[in-house]
């Protein structure tokens, strides 16, 4: 659905865009996650032919977004970061006039408008003012006008920003029920957006892509899946030599303990689980133990490992 090909962005001496390539096949929901000025906007806005990129290729549906922009954009609804939405106009009546800019006629438009409508929980609304409208309610006029003539492909630009928990859980509903029949790509950069919306993630840093995968599988490959905590009543140098020696141990780091209790946090190599063997030394050297827990890795870990700047 989309394939983008060494895509850069260049605003006079800085590259907000570093020769970024990924293809998002069709029935995803994809999130683009980054940190506050990776280049998310500015890659949205060059895929929805809003912005002319400095060199690269990006095709939509088929139709290359700079040399066939009309035909792609037919295949795009895009919801901007800040909806332009008109105050003033009545909700249907600012969708009728948004279908009519895209080229909707008619008994069409009006079929189309009233699916729109429904689609995103506006009919109760539809004669209302929009300066009267609720943030969560102005951000589903955004989405009805997004997805009003029916495109294949729904780019939204953090559609969740500035919303309450409320509002912010009916949007993501009302996101996931959209990617039931369209091809979604979400930008954000809250994490649990990710892990709560999308079937796979691009994670992006300072113009470049640093991963792609389906938001569990990055999650498996990082290092930190790899660490277990455990609690012994013993003497801290011999149980963390032993533990030490184990197989698939990286590193074993002694921590704070708020009792005379022996804390370590044991490093092991990723995809394994020492917590049998460790039990297994500790029984047979009689070391009591209370905790012997695995840390399960999240997006978070994944996102900090991959764009923090030390
Ligand atoms: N029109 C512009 N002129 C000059 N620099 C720009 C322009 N648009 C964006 N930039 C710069 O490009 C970089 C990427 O911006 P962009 O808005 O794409 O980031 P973002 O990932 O969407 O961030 P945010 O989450 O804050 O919206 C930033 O350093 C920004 O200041």
């Amino acid at each position: 659905m989309i394939e983008v090909q060494q895509l850069s962005k260049r605003f006079g001496r800085h590259q907000a865009v570093k020769d970024i390539s990924f293809d998002v096949s069709a029935g995803n929901i994809v999130g683009f996650l980054g940190p506050n000025g990776a280049g998310k906007t500015t890659t949205l806005r060059m895929l929805t032919g809003y912005l002319p990129a400095t060199s690269g290729s990006a095709r939509v549906a088929g139709h290359d977004i700079f040399r066939e922009s009309l035909q792609a954009r037919q295949k795009i609804g895009y919801m901007p970061e800040n909806v332009p939405l008109y105050d003033e106009m009545r909700v249907r009546e600012y969708l009728r006039y948004r279908a009519h800019l895209k080229g909707l006629r008619g008994n069409q438009a009006r079929s189309y408008i009233g699916e729109a409508l429904e689609l995103c929980g506006l009919s109760h609304v539809r004669r209302k003012m929009i300066k009267t409208l609720s943030k969560g309610y102005r951000q589903r006029v955004g989405l009805a006008d997004a997805l009003v003539h029916k495109p294949e492909l729904l780019i939204l630009d953090e559609p969740t920003n500035g919303l309450d928990p409320n509002q912010i859980r009916s949007i993501r509903n009302l996101i996931k029920q959209l990617g039931e029949n369209h091809t979604i790509m979400l930008s954000t950069h809250i994490l649990h957006e990710v892990e709560m919306t999308c079937n796979h993630v691009i994670i992006v840093d300072e113009g470049k892509i640093k991963a792609t995968g389906a938001p569990n599988d990055l999650i498996q490959k990082m290092r930190a899946a790899g660490k277990i905590t455990v609690e012994l009543h013993a003497d801290a140098e011999t149980t963390s030599a032993a533990i030490a020696r184990l197989d698939h141990v990286k590193k074993v780091i002694q921590e704070d303990s708020p009792d005379e209790w022996t804390r370590f946090s044991v490093y092991v190599d990723s995809g394994t689980d020492s917590r049998e063997r460790i039990a297994n030394l500790a029984s047979q050297y009689g070391w009591p133990i209370r905790t012997l827990h695995r840390h399960q890795a999240t997006l978070e870990d994944v996102f900090v490992e991959l764009t923090r700047k030390d």
